[in-house]
């Protein structure tokens, strides 16, 4: 049997060689959560105009400097500037133009003295205060001008960079194709959930957290359903991922030594080129990854906590590679100190379910849960973070270093 590969190799050749999907347009009202093909320039400057940041009265500065509550300066009101109803001015010597925020700043004008300053009287404004010239004022370009990069090619789209690249001009974005990625549970003891269940079966349920996380990483989730431990079963439903064109299939369970585990020879009876089976890994150990023509395989170990491990480690940056994000596999973990004392390791890199006792200005105490099966989802949704450890790491102590991965709500 094949040596285990250390994690970080297996992430690496996971990765090596994945070519980002196609690129495609999108309408920027559903540009949400799409990951850039390109940069994106802006097509405008933002502001276009100087504007003003304040209600109030735009001067000229000269004109109001020295002005007091005791001696205010009397000016004659000529126009009002208004959001999408701008006055051009000019501002002459003397005069003010009343301004709302978001209006054109009037030619002549080089400041605003913000209403709570002023008093009104008929067509006259009195100024209590002065203001420096610039002040309350938004300068042509503050945010952005036209040519500025605004967002780069591999970036996720979140609320606020829709919203930079529309403020930019951008009516459609240039995005990757949602990479499909095809979820097949596998073993006769599985039902769906609703579904009656014999004495002997149990439900699926790890299919449900790597489709939600597939989604959240910018996939779409192509749900295989339920394949029984026979080679019909297997190849008919490897059969359906290949026809719905996923670029990415992951299996789940089947994938250890026993003798119904038998996704590895269904794939490779469909002609699976293998790249790796089993890592130093706990839990995911029977981790095997290969390709089938174009399509990436990923067949993922059946306990729960291990297919969701192996779908944070290794799924989650496959989707983000496929989707051209160069931070894809990137090092996520942080610093940390250990909350109890932990036996030395073995061969296998640990990622230990764990909560956290977080306080501002130190580094998170993590408390390794009592109970590690890889079965127990209970303990995994009770879990903040991932406790890494080494392989071979040597007994440690309480208040030692470690790293931790924090697990992330939204996946
Ligand atoms: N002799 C050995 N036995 C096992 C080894 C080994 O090296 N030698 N490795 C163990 C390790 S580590 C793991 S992990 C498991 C994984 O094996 P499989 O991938 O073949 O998983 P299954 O046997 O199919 O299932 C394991 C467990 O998980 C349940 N399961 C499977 N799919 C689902 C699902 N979609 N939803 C919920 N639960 C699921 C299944 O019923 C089993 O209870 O192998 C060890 N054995
Ligand atoms: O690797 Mo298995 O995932 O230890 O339970």
């Amino acid at each position: 049997m094949s040596p285990l590969l250390p994690v970080a190799e297996a992430l690496a050749r996971i990765l090596a060689d994945v070519r980002p999907v196609e690129a495609e347009s999108v309408a920027i009202t559903a540009a949400a959560g799409r990951t850039l093909a390109e940069d994106v320039r802006a097509l405008r400057t933002q502001p276009p105009f100087s504007t003003s940041a304040m209600d109030g009265y735009a001067v000229r500065a000269a004109d109001v400097a020295g002005a007091s509550p005791e001696a205010p300066v009397r000016l004659r009101l000529t126009a009002t500037s208004a959001a999408g109803h701008g006055a051009r001015g000019p501002v002459g010597s003397g005069e003010a133009i009343r301004i709302f925020t978001g209006a054109p700043l009037p030619e002549g004008a080089d400041t605003v003295v913000i209403q709570e300053d002023t008093e009104t009287e008929g067509d006259t404004v009195l100024a209590r205060a002065g203001n420096p010239a610039g002040r309350h004022i938004r300068g042509s370009g503050l945010d952005f001008r036209e040519g500025d990069r605004l967002l780069a090619a591999g970036e996720r789209l979140d609320g606020w960079r829709v919203a930079l690249a529309a403020a930019g001009g951008h009516p459609a974005l240039s995005v990757r194709r949602r990479p499909r990625v095809a979820v097949l549970a596998t073993g006769d003891e599985l039902v769906r959930p609703g579904e009656p269940a014999a004495w002997d079966q149990i439900v699926a349920s790890n299919g449900l957290a790597l489709a939600a996380m597939a989604e959240s990483a910018g996939a779409e989730a192509i749900d295989l359903g339920i394949a029984g431990d026979t080679f019909a079963d297997l190849e008919g439903a490897i059969a359906r991922a290949r026809d719905a064109e996923a670029d990415l299939l992951v299996t789940l369970g089947g994938a250890s030594v026993g003798d119904h585990d038998l996704v590895q020879s269904a794939l490779t009876r469909q002609g699976l080129d293998l790249g790796f089976w089993r890592v130093a890994l706990r839990p995911g150990k029977p981790l095997m990854h290969g390709r089938l023509g174009s399509m990436a395989v990923l067949g993922l170990p059946g306990n729960p906590v291990s297919s969701v491990v192996c779908g944070l480690l290794f799924v989650h940056p496959l989707i983000r590679a496929l989707l051209g994000d160069p931070e894809a596999g990137a090092d996520r973990s942080e610093p940390a100190l250990l909350g109890r004392d932990l036996p030395a390791n073995d061969g296998r890199q640990d990622y230990m379910r764990a909560a956290l006792d977080t306080a501002p200005d130190r580094l998170p105490v993590v408390h390794p849960a009592e109970r590690q099966d890889s079965s127990m989802l209970s303990v995994l949704a009770r879990s903040e973070a991932l406790l890494i450890r080494a392989p071979h790491a040597p007994a440690a102590r309480a208040g030692d270093p470690c790293r931790i991965l924090r697990l992330d709500r939204g996946l």
